[in-house]
């Protein structure tokens, strides 16, 4: 088995016990672990900018596999901090909702921490509330009160 794959079932634990990250929250992660250099790889030298949040910027990339997946690379001049990305990280590994990205895995080491979601093709709910989705169109009253229905719901 070679080492990417045995990462994909390590559950890695941030705390004081085991972290070897120099992190001190105890945040559970148990999704795959990329190293930096992977995601080097994985998005082309960091190439295809998706777009920039509150953590940094957002880059296309594609797994060993083909999958498309966005890469979220938290900037150390970032405005939200280690824990809020690592709570990102910790609710999306065990909220899994239809109406919600999932996340893959993540990156953390003593220099970097970026997480690996999977491609939202079209487009963030944000926009298509604005009318800046792919087809141009504003969601209806009818739709955004759904899309607000189903996410109360359970998956
Ligand atoms: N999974 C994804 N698939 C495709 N594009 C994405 C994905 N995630 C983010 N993006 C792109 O990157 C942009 C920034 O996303 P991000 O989640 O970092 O920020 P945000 O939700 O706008 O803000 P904040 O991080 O401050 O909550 C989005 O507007 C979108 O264009």
């Amino acid at each position: 088995m070679n080492n990417s794959v045995k990462r994909q079932n390590e559950t890695m634990r941030y705390g004081p016990t085991n972290n070897g990250s120099g992190h001190n929250s105890s945040l559970r992660l148990e999704n795959r672990w990329f190293t930096y250099n992977e995601l080097e790889k994985i998005t082309n030298k960091f190439q295809r900018v998706l777009g920039q949040g509150g953590f940094g910027k957002v880059y296309d990339g594609f797994l060993e596999d083909g999958t498309e997946v966005a890469v979220k690379v938290r900037t150390e001049s970032s405005n939200q901090g280690d824990k809020e990305f690592l709570v990102e990280a910790q609710i999306l590994t065990r909220i899994h909702h239809k109406n919600l990205v999932s996340m893959i895995g993540y990156c953390k080491d003593e220099k970097y921490m970026a997480l690996v979601y999977e491609y939202m093709s079209e487009g963030t709910l944000q926009e298509h509330i604005a009318g800046k989705g792919n087809d141009g169109r504003y969601l209806t009253w009818k739709e955004r009160l759904r899309i607000a229905l189903e996410s109360a719901q359970e998956a």
